[in-house]
């Protein structure tokens, strides 16, 4: 096909397709490159973009315009200077209301399986620190690049509580059987140039904006791949983790909650924010 040929039709189907989004999102900034049409989901939570309800119901509502929009890609990255996501937030996992428990698992599912299963190409520029929920989000991606010296990796070990089979198997998806179980029973954090070796993640950048410039790059090896061949491909290799899921969403939500609530859980769930707050207050 010819260059112009090709330009005309990517310019067609932008002004057709051209995303449209809410402007009530309260915690994230969501803006659309004129360049490419790629999408810029920046979570924007402070002080440490943790993952609660309202946060998670937000990733979900915009993963679906963006899926419904056809977009041609995304990028998720975070307005902080320091935390790409802090994880899921521990307030929520805190002697929780059951009710609003079952709601924040369930919007974590959501999320996971849209971002996971996304029809569309997905980068994470990861400018800062990226534990647990912060790295699963990051490995839902299909490409990242991270910010040199922050941490990332999923630490629940570290916490007294267990990474779900699907967080597993999302893990089991980027780097190898043996890496993830030696990071998963010690609760790693990896440093940047650490996750680059094992391959965690994909290219180590200086600061947000390279992050951004590089995760923009990602997007051109799609430009002669048909979408639909792209999707197919990504649902034959991811297709079967999110299918586990949805036969077992609902056992998983109440295993959760079983397992959370259980007394030594809650103990350790308070031991780990007294350590979190003393941080501070001994840096103070
Ligand atoms: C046996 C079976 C048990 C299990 C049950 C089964 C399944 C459950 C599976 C649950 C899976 C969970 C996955 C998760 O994501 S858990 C969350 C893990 N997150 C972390 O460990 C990160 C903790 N935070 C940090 O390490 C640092 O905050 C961070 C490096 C991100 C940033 O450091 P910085 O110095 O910049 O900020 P801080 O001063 O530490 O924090 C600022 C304030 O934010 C609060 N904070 C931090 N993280 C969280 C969080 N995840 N949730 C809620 N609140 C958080 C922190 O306490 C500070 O608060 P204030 O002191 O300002 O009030």
């Amino acid at each position: 096909m010819m260059a112009s040929t090709r330009s005309l039709l990517r310019t067609k189907s932008l002004i057709s397709n051209l995303p449209r989004f809410s402007s009530n999102y309260k915690c994230l900034d969501v803006s659309v490159n004129n360049d490419n049409n790629i999408t810029t989901v920046t979570l924007k939570r402070p002080p440490v973009n943790s993952l609660n309800l309202d946060l998670l119901s937000e990733i979900s509502d915009v993963l679906t315009d963006l899926k419904k929009s056809k977009s041609p890609g995304m990028i998720l990255t975070s307005s902080s200077d320091k935390v790409f996501t802090a994880g899921l937030d521990i307030m929520e996992m805190h002697k929780p209301d059951p009710e609003r428990f079952k709601q924040f698992w369930y919007a974590l599912q959501d999320v996971w399986m849209k971002l996971y299963g996304s029809p569309f190409p997905t980068a994470a520029a990861i400018n800062g620190h990226a534990p647990a929920g912060g790295c699963l989000l990051a490995m839902c991606c299909e490409y990242r690049v991270m910010v040199q010296n922050f941490n990332i990796g999923l630490n629940e070990t570290q916490l007294g509580i267990v990474a779900p089979i699907w967080f597993i198997k999302t893990m089991l998806n980027t780097i190898s059987i043996r890496d993830t179980e030696l990071a998963l029973t010690t609760g790693r954090l990896f440093k940047t140039d650490e996750a680059l070796a094992v391959g965690l993640i994909d290219e180590m950048a200086t600061d947000k904006a390279d992050a951004l410039k590089k995760a923009n790059a990602f997007f051109e090896r799609f430009e002669m791949i048909p979408p639909i061949a792209r999707a197919y491909t990504k649902d034959s290799l991811r297709g079967s983790d999110i299918e586990d899921l949805k036969k077992n969403r609902e056992k998983d939500i109440q295993t959760t909650l079983s397992l959370i609530t259980q007394p030594k859980v809650q103990q350790g769930l308070e031991f780990y924010l007294a350590l979190l707050k003393n941080k501070k207050e001994s840096a103070a």
